[in-house]
């Protein structure tokens, strides 16, 4: 998605926050911080292929995603299928328009970083990342999916779907991508 500098704030915003996850299985709309607080960068989430985005825009009225327990029908069962870890074949975008939400994502090591999404944030999950959705403690958010080839439609796979072809890739871009930082790294040391 290409931004411009009008309408998107690239990388640094005030519309998300990112943390660690502690492994506790109590209600999953709280933040669930590890202690201390140990938050994530836009630069770190970079690194495993989840951007986002600040749009400044006022209006919200074409918007098509509303969760909540008296707006999404059947919400007992989307919620716990939202919450499933899971990956698409496609990158999944959504553009908050009120409200907010917690997208979950594994990192490197395997560990779950909370990404805090609220109104204005664009938010893209790459194609084969291993990730899940939740409320938070306000139970409503509305969002609308952004998309370019292939329609609106996700549809996810739970983890474990190591051999799909996304995942491998998506596995093999991070492991690229650590071993030129790592000669990066080394070239800079000389
Ligand atoms: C903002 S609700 C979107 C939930 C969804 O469809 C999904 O795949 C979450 O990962
Ligand atoms: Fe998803």
């Amino acid at each position: 998605m290409a931004a411009s500098a009008s309408k998107y704030d690239d990388n640094k915003h005030d519309a998300m926050e990112a943390w660690y996850m502690d492994e506790s299985l109590e209600d999953h709309r709280l933040p669930h911080h590890l202690e201390p607080k140990d938050f994530v960068s836009s630069d770190q989430l970079k690194e495993l292929g989840v951007l986002s985005w600040q749009l400044k825009a006022e209006d919200d009225d074409q918007f098509v995603i509303e969760v909540s327990p008296e707006k999404l029908p059947n919400y007992e069962i989307n919620m716990k299928k939202f919450f499933k870890e899971h990956l698409h074949d496609k990158e999944e975008t959504h553009y908050i328009a009120k409200g907010s939400g917690y997208f979950d994502v594994r990192d490197k090591r395997d560990c779950w970083i909370r990404i805090a999404t609220k109104k204005g944030c664009i938010i893209a999950l790459p194609a084969g990342i291993y990730h899940r959705f939740s409320l938070d403690r306000t139970n409503y958010i509305k969002a609308v999916r952004l998309f370019s080839v292939g329609g609106p439609f996700l549809t996810a796979y739970e983890r474990p779907n190591e051999d799909l072809t996304v995942r491998k890739e998506y596995v093999e871009a991070l492991m690229k991508k650590a071993h030129v930082d790592g000669h990066a790294a080394e070239a800079e040391a000389l």
